[in-house]
């Protein structure tokens, strides 16, 4: 099982150009999150949570800064090089569940269906154990569009620890939930966060920032509260 990769992010700046205009999203954004530690973004609509998170899954290179995974500097590498790095250490689960899946599978479909990546230095888990560990074994055969959003959820965190992550980015993970399935998520991935992975949510949801801990609060683009 993976033991987490520390991130650090060094004086982040990103600048995007739309129209003419240019907009500052990230404005010197520097943290460190231990590894198996957890980093929480707030932050209001427009704080720049989303650009965060895909500079820091490799998605998207800041215009200034560095991004470290363990001793590696995203920033510095190579599209082959991220690729590689980001299939063995990074999984990003993605706002809307169904985007992250497919409907028609089931849970262990889809699970599997995330393990497609093939190549050296790919851990796998298997899923009927991965599925049973998060306390999804109940639906692990149900097709995927029969589930509740909360089950949907759930089921696409599993499949982003298909491959077994250094590192869970997770992108607004409660947002149109009722109060009990986001409870359900949120124990989720506490239990995530406690084997071991580094998880990095962002939300604007402060019930999930409480619950989750290591807060980072973003405000313009600017680290305005630790
Ligand atoms: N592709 C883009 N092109 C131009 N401007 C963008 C782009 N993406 C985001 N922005 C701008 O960058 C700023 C930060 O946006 P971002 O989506 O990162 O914030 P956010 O905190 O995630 O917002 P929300 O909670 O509404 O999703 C905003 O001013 C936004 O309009």
């Amino acid at each position: 099982m993976s033991a987490g990769l520390p991130v650090r992010a060094e004086h982040l700046d990103h600048e995007y150009e739309a129209e003419g205009e240019r907009v500052q999203a990230l404005v010197d954004v520097a943290f460190q999150v231990a590894a198996g530690e957890r980093l929480t973004v707030v932050g209001p609509s427009g704080s720049g949570k989303s650009t965060l998170l895909t500079v820091l899954a490799g998605l998207q290179r800041p215009t200034g800064g560095r991004v470290l995974v363990g001793d590696q500097d995203l920033t510095a590498l190579s599209e082959t090089e991220l690729v590689t790095l980001r299939r063995q250490h990074l999984a990003v689960v993605v706002q809307d569940p169904r985007r992250n899946l497919l409907p028609y599978g089931t849970a262990v479909d889809n699970v599997r269906f995330a393990q497609r990546p093939a190549g050296r230095g790919v851990r796998r888990r298997d899923p009927i154990e991965l599925l049973r560990s998060l306390g999804l074994d109940a639906v692990a055969h149900d097709r995927v569009d029969r589930l509740s959003g909360g089950e949907r959820q759930r089921i696409a965190i599993a499949a982003g620890l298909a491959l077994d992550p250094d590192v869970l980015l997770v992108d607004e993970p409660t947002s149109a939930l009722d109060a009990r399935s986001r409870d359900e998520v949120l124990d989720l991935l506490e239990r995530v966060a406690g084997e071991g992975a580094t998880l990095i949510s962002i939300t604007h949801d402060r019930v999930v920032a409480d619950r989750l801990g290591g807060v980072l609060v973003l405000d313009g683009g600017k680290v305005v509260a630790p």
